[in-house]
């Protein structure tokens, strides 16, 4: 029998050499022979992009390898992974990486929130793949199920955790571990937060993996700018503290649904019954629930951030993508389609749970469940502490309402003469 040719070794340039970097560069260096194998060829590490190619390094990254000269490094590559973040010079390395033929690799969902369509229009008129598997919640397969295990479903809604870091910080506030601040420090140092970590904390990240998953979902166009947006900087651990009283877990929540009406895609911390499985999410683990009409309710569940997780995800996509190269054929390219109307924040409806302190007198409850009422908003359970010092704290769920509904209401009630203060408005989910 013939002995069959070895196959040519595919150039892989990595740009970037952090976190994520550091561990795909381990991965592809330690890993070489079962890579080869699985992919069809061998996966020849040609150069990494830094920004200063002196400055200390883990051991396991070849300091020859080392380059600052990346547009260099990505005109000879057969797979570019971009693992350096920020919008610029991302998306000049990988449009040129495109257009010299090149199959890309990201993680950078801020880059592809705002200007995937781009990058995905290049790919398609250079038949090149470009996977993004770690872009959205880590090591997580959901990409690659949404895109194309579902792509013969017609998905509802997705619902989720796809912040590890903002998971880590709640964590950390409701088990009185650290406060705000403090939590974010610690989860830079564990390599989860964003080179910017006002990206995790103010919803940026979460936003931007929504807009992601939803224009998979939906097969229409979601880029950031089409989220409702909202961080968890205003929660204090008096919310945390009183979520649990109520027997709930303060989680940031992405959330995504199409409707008769159209798209409509949110981020923004929410009370989550403490019963429910996205409630038991601890740390920089992340969950996904998708919702579609045949395959009915599909749970996700791994760890969203750090740089071997993260690294999984991203050397995965690196095997499909040579995998193409050595047999043919090319991956999924961008499905808008569908074209679905995006819909407005205050058009979204949930439950939501309004703490309020109120002075101690006869009829105050009545005077606020009546302008509740009076704006459409239906009451479903009141809860009353105190007094203290002449105020009692009121606690009001309400079923569902609309966000603008709400909106109005919580104006109204702030007016009346015995509300002293609007304590914290936290939607209910789940
Ligand atoms: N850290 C995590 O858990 C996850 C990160 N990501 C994404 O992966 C990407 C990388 O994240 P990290 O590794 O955490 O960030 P990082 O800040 O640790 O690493 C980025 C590296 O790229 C380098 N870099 C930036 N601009 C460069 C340039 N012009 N030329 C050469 N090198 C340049 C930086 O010096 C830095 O070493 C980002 O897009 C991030 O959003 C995605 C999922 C999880
Ligand atoms: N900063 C992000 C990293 C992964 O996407 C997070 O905390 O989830
Ligand atoms: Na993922």
């Amino acid at each position: 029998m013939p002995v069959p040719e070895p196959a040519r070794g595919l150039r892989v340039a990595l740009l970037g050499c952090g976190v994520v970097g550091t561990e795909v560069a381990r991965m592809l260096l330690e890993q070489g022979t079962d890579l080869a194998a699985r992919a069809g060829a061998p996966l020849e590490l040609a150069g990494i992009a830094v920004r200063d190619a002196s400055r200390p390094r883990d051991a396991a990254i070849p300091r020859a390898l080392l380059t600052e000269d990346a547009e260099s490094l990505v005109a000879g590559a057969d797979i570019v992974i971009e693992v350096m973040g920020g919008l610029e010079p991302a998306r000049g390395l990988l449009l040129r990486a495109i257009e010299g033929g090149a199959a890309v690799v990201t993680a950078n969902k801020a880059l592809l929130a705002v200007d995937g369509p781009t990058l995905y229009k290049a790919a398609d008129s250079a038949g090149v793949d470009i996977y993004y598997e770690a872009a959205v919640a880590g090591a997580i397969p959901i990409v690659r199920p949404v895109r194309e295990s579902l792509a013969g479903d017609h998905v509802r809604r997705v619902l989720g955790i796809v912040n590890g870091t903002t998971n880590y910080v709640l964590d950390q506030m409701a088990t009185g571990g650290l406060d705000l601040d403090g939590a974010v420090r610690q989860a830079q140092e564990l390599g989860y937060a964003e080179a910017d970590p006002t990206a995790d904390v103010d919803g940026y990240d979460a936003a931007a993996k929504a807009a992601i998953l939803a224009s998979l979902a939906f097969h229409t166009r979601v880029s950031a700018d089409d989220v409702a947006r909202e961080g968890i900087r205003g929660i204090t651990s008096d919310d945390v503290a009183w979520a649990a009283r109520t027997g709930h877990a303060v989680k940031l929540l992405a959330i995504a649904e199409q409707t008769g009406e159209g798209v409509s895609v949110r981020v923004h911390p929410a009370l989550v019954p403490i019963d429910h499985p996205l409630a038991g999410v601890k740390g920089a683990f992340n969950a996904v629930f998708v919702e579609a009409d045949g395959a009915g309710p599909l749970m996700f569940y791994g760890q969203g951030a750090g740089g071997r997780p993260t690294a999984s995800a991203v050397v995965g996509d690196v095997v499909s993508a040579a995998r193409h190269r050595v047999l043919g054929g090319k991956g999924p390219q961008e499905s808008t389609y569908a074209a679905r109307p995006l819909l407005p924040p205050d058009a979204a409806v949930t439950r939501y749970q309004v703490r309020l302190r109120v002075a101690d007198l006869p009829g105050v409850l009545a005077q606020v469940a009546g302008v509740v009422g009076d704006h459409g908003v239906s009451i479903d359970t009141v809860r009353q502490t105190g007094p203290s010092e002449g105020t009692a704290e009121l606690v009001l769920t309400t079923h569902a309402a609309r966000e603008a509904s709400l909106a109005a209401t919580i104006a109204a009630v702030r007016t009346l003469e015995p509300v002293r203060e609007i304590t914290s408005v936290l939607r209910v989910e789940g």
